[in-house]
């Protein structure tokens, strides 16, 4: 006999709950495996009337333990850590402990986690995702625990329609996928690279709000209550009529319910009065990390006694594809609304799969495009910083260090948008400068991938240009003969010098030190490359070397730089943490059927538009971490917003794309908003 529960009293739009009432969660799990399940324990929370009838009672130690007081202890013994370890030599010693004592918490109670990771994401962030979770791949086979997340190799060719049944969860939202050739700037880490699209997703649920366990409401049963509300039901929560049943059916639709679940609830209930009872059916609709094992060309984890996936060289060319292809099957099989981050593959298959999939379903490349929305809004940034109007980004001198998917997803990016601004394709990509490990990229250069063409230069472009040029060459003035005059010339006198190299160091000291002589009054630079040792220059080094009037930003966080006299150097975090979220976000809750360039520029102008004149004039182009839910619900909204536009949304729940259409930007960031998850223990009540 299913004890009912009502969950929470309907808002007055129809697909939202108001959140009066914790949302109780129907589950068939019982005693020791309750606590065995992160999804639904609570340690010591459990209250005593949970205890009973979950079959508790005697597993926990007698004292009930509050959520307010398990996060109090929690957050008390990790700032221990902190304190005992302040002194010690070895960070990565000491960010690998912060990384343990978060994943065992992570590992043992979910609502916990997310809950101590969102109330305290500036601290938490650079442990649980960049630039930590670098290290965590490093060290994967000495730190696996749990296994969170699927993983389909090159030998389960065939099987990946059956095996994508294997996973518990009914529904899947989204779904971070890597094949870990390119983990952040630490190269072809293998199996061993799951750790980046788990801590991807623990931010999806930071930063927007996806719920690593939907619960999924859908009326139970229209009941009939002759003489009112009964008695001690044994309801958890306060009971709310409705009579609207109209409301409930179309719920049921709006969940794709399994209706069979219904009609055999509708057998079970034996209630004799009229209730229409919202009740609660637990569908996990989960986030999902998966990791494509195509083996690895890394030889020393091949010869990792511990290392835990294939050994043997990465698949290539269509062998590689088929089973991506396969892989991608048997998701749409399965959930045809997920929607598909493909995140740090190496730059040939990171363009070859965009290229493959972005018209078929709802996927995106972060590396290529997430990154390449946060340059732009940063750039856009630095263009007001520097003093100059908007449209005056189009004259804005670039060099780019980096020509992998990164740096021309970059690129790619700004030429777009000088487009928009000029209207001329042709001249689109004057100002911009882009090296690779080879130097300078001018059309001579040979066998030149065909993604960097556009930005290959004339050779004649700027009297000394050649290809190959070093970043110092390209930067520094050199001795030009000139109408028989020896004299100076600055080669490119840039702006911008924007790194997505993956090699720390590149902007040395004579490098910065050049760019004092920029045309700008204000240079800015971009160390985008993570984690932390990769960047191409500390914050430090940066204001050091540059001057202290420069725009700093980086990929992986550091500390604002003091300059003496109270004068200070802010530093951004360039991470396409601050825009991933609201596009997977935006996407998700417009139900859009693939995602497309306007929905991105939709959301790298959102953020761009987010900072306030005071900010840019600190040389603060991105806002703080901290506010990281308020940028992604109102970056959600612009992508639902652009996806309605060009007519790819085909709406969410019950929300249809004409009711999308209809809201104002104020009611899309209200509903963003709305559906973003809080955590929060639920009442648990069991099926029988
Ligand atoms: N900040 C962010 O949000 C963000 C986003 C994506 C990638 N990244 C970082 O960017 C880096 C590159 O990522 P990717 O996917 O483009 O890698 P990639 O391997 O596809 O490209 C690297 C590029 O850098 C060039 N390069 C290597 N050494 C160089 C040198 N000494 N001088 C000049 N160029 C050099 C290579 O030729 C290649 O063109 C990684 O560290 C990654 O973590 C940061
Ligand atoms: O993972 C990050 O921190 C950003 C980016 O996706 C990267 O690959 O470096
Ligand atoms: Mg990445």
């Amino acid at each position: 006999m299913w004890n009912l529960t009502v969950a929470s009293r309907l808002s007055r739009s129809r697909c939202f709950f108001s959140s009066v009432i914790p949302r109780p969660c129907i589950i068939q799990k019982r005693g020791a495996d309750i606590l065995h399940d992160p999804w639904i324990n609570k340690d010591t929370g459990f209250p005593l009337t949970e205890r009973n009838r979950l079959g508790l009672r005697g597993l926990l130690p007698p004292r009930v333990i509050s959520f307010e007081q398990q996060y109090a202890r929690f957050m008390e013994s990790y700032r221990s850590l902190e304190k005992n370890t302040v002194s010690e030599s070895d960070t990565s010693h000491v960010a690998l402990a912060k990384w343990r004592i978060l994943n065992r918490l992570h590992d043992r109670n979910e609502t916990l986690y997310f809950r101590v990771l969102i109330d305290n994401i500036k601290d938490f962030a650079p442990i649980i995702y960049t630039p930590t979770v670098g290290l965590v791949c490093q060290n994967y086979s000495g730190l696996f625990r749990r296994p969170r997340g699927m993983y389909f190799s090159a030998k389960d060719k065939g099987e990946m329609m059956s095996m994508i049944y294997n996973w518990p969860a009914q529904k899947v939202d989204m779904i971070v996928l890597t094949d870990g050739s390119r983990i952040l700037g630490l190269g072809d880490l293998g199996v061993h690279g799951i750790g980046i699209p788990i801590g991807k997703l623990d931010m999806y649920v930071a930063a927007a709000g996806l719920n690593p366990q939907r619960v999924v409401f859908g009326v139970l049963a229209k009941l009939i209550l002759k003489d009112g509300m009964p008695e001690g039901l044994g309801l958890e929560a306060e009971l709310v009529f409705h009579t609207k049943v109209e409301v409930f059916e179309m719920l049921m639709e709006d969940l794709d319910f399994d209706t069979n679940r219904i009609a055999n609830a509708k057998a079970i209930v034996g209630i004799s009065s009229c209730l229409y009872v919202l009740c609660v059916v637990v569908i996990f609709c989960l986030i999902l990390p998966v990791m494509l094992d195509v083996g690895t060309n890394n030889l020393k984890l091949i010869e990792d006694p511990l290392y835990l996936g294939l050994r043997q060289p990465r698949l290539e060319g269509e062998e590689y594809l088929s089973i991506i292809d396969e892989f991608i099957e048997a998701v749409l099989t399965r959930w045809p609304k997920a929607i598909v981050q493909f995140e740090d593959f190496q730059m040939k298959w990171a363009f070859e799969t965009l290229k493959r999939y972005r018209e078929r379903f709802c996927m995106f490349n972060d590396d290529v495009q997430g990154t390449a929305g946060v340059a732009l809004a940063g750039l856009l940034g630095t263009v007001r910083a520097q003093g100059r109007s908007l449209d005056d980004f189009p004259n804005q001198k670039i060099v780019v260090v980096g020509a992998g998917s990164a740096g021309l997803g970059v690129l790619s990016m700004a030429v777009q948008a000088v487009v928009r601004m000029t209207g001329n394709a042709k001249t689109a990509a004057q100002n911009f400068f882009l090296l690779d490990k080879d130097g300078l990229i001018t059309k001579e250069r040979k066998n030149l991938d065909p993604a960097a063409v556009p930005f290959a230069k004339d050779p004649g472009l700027i009297a000394g240009l050649r290809d190959g040029d070093s970043l110092l060459e390209v930067v520094s003035s050199m001795l030009v003969l000139e109408q028989q005059q020896q004299q100076h010339v600055k080669k490119v006198k840039p702006d911008v010098l924007l790194g997505l190299s993956g090699v720390g160091g590149v902007f040395n000291e004579e490098v910065l030190k050049a760019l004092r002589e920029s045309s700008s009054n204000r240079p800015a630079i971009f160390a985008m490359s993570n984690p932390t040792m990769n960047a191409e220059c500390t914050s430090v080094e940066a204001f050091k070397h540059a001057g202290e009037n420069i725009v700093f930003a980086s990929g992986s966080p550091f500390e604002n730089v003091q300059l003496g006299n109270g004068k200070v150097g802010y530093v951004n975090q360039a991470n396409n943490m601050y825009l991933f979220p609201g596009i997977g976000l935006g996407a998700l809750l417009s139900g859009a059927r693939i995602i497309t360039d306007d929905m991105l520029q939709a959301a790298a102008e959102c953020l761009a538009s987010y900072m306030t004149d005071q900010d840019i004039e600190k040389g603060i182009l991105y806002p703080s971490i901290n506010g990281i839910r308020d940028i992604t619900a109102k970056v959600g909204a612009s992508v639902v917003r652009a996806a309605v536009a060009e007519e790819v949304a085909e709406g969410y729940g019950k929300v249809d794309p004409e009711e999308l259409a209809y809201m104002s930007k104020e009611e899309t960031v209200e509903y963003v908003r709305r559906n973003m998850w809080y955590p929060n223990y639920s009442p648990l009540v069991q099926q029988k």
